[in-house]
């Protein structure tokens, strides 16, 4: 038996509003249908604009869905009152992409890390003995939990933003560009955290990249994003060796390999393509 999807969106619609007539409003995607199962990553490519980051936002209640519908584990989230969404935090996290400026810089990553727990009740002791397993879950050392986000490397610091993603326990973190900002070598350890925080745990993602050695390095399927619409979705395998769409195509011959070869070949059949 397949298994009841964790999130679904269903032909949503989101449109910021305008400013009378300084600022039309202006429609960012336009009827986008995909779902994510329990413990599955799904990417979400596409170039700058396509809306990757309000599709992510309107799943965290953070960008205007006008039309279709959000559901997660069956329930509808689109339209949720702000008490149901700050209950529906414990379930759905976020990791943001730049981990300079999303961690509060006067506060220590003891305080980070147990702020979500104290606020739901759980006892100042309990909190600090689980952020001590969640350090461990990072990989990051005991004592970190004394410092201040600046003592940190960048790579730390996205391992703090996740370890406090993962505090209460969610089903489904967005993952909006989360080692875009970090280099390299980096950015694959990171990825390695997050495919194995999921093993351990379970916990879906819904991964937002522009880039798609990232995508396929991480997602189990892969949905792609044009102008606010989705174009494809397919095993992760299947989008990115043999795209169905030819915006899938350019996308991937636009994308960066190290391998001056392939490179080559690259060329030529973007050459070829007009
Ligand atoms: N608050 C807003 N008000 C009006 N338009 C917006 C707002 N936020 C985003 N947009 C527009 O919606 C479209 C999609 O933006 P979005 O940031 O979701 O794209 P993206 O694919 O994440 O791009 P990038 O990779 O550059 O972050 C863009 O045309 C953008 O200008």
């Amino acid at each position: 038996m397949i298994p009841r999807p964790l999130l679904e969106l269903d032909e949503i619609v989101v449109e910021y509003p305008g400013n009378g007539r300084l600022k039309p409003g202006f429609r960012a995607l336009h009827g986008v249908s995909l779902s994510v199962a329990p413990g599955e990553t799904l990417g979400l490519v596409g170039e700058s604009g396509s809306g990757k980051t309000t599709l992510g936002r309107a799943v965290l209640g953070l960008a205007p869905v006008t039309a279709g519908d959000i559901r997660y584990d069956g329930r509808s989230i689109a339209h949720l009152t702000r008490r149901a969404r700050r209950a529906l935090s414990k379930d759905i996290q976020v990791v943001f992409q730049d981990p300079y400026t999303s961690l509060n810089p006067a506060m220590t990553v003891m305080d980070i890390l147990t702020e979500p727990l104290l606020v739901t009740g759980v006892s100042r002791s309990e909190a600090e003995r689980r952020v001590q397993a969640l350090l461990d879950q990072v990989h990051l050392p005991e004592d970190a939990a004394r410092r201040l986000p600046r003592e940190f490397s960048g790579g730390q610091r996205q391992r703090i933003a996740i370890a406090r993603a993962l505090s209460r326990g969610p089903r489904l973190i967005v993952c909006d560009e989360p080692v875009s900002a970090l280099d390299l070598s980096t950015q694959a350890r990171v990825l390695d955290l997050f495919v194995e925080i999921q093993e351990a745990t379970g916990v879906a993602y819904l991964f937002v990249t522009h880039d798609l050695a990232v995508v396929r390095h991480i997602s189990h399927r892969v949905a792609v994003l044009y102008r606010g619409e989705v174009v494809e979705t397919d095993e992760a395998t299947k989008i990115t060796e043999s795209p169905d769409h030819p915006y899938t195509r350019r996308l991937l011959l636009a994308a960066m390999v190290p391998d001056p070869d392939r490179q080559a070949q690259r060329r030529a059949e973007r050459r070829s393509m007009g």
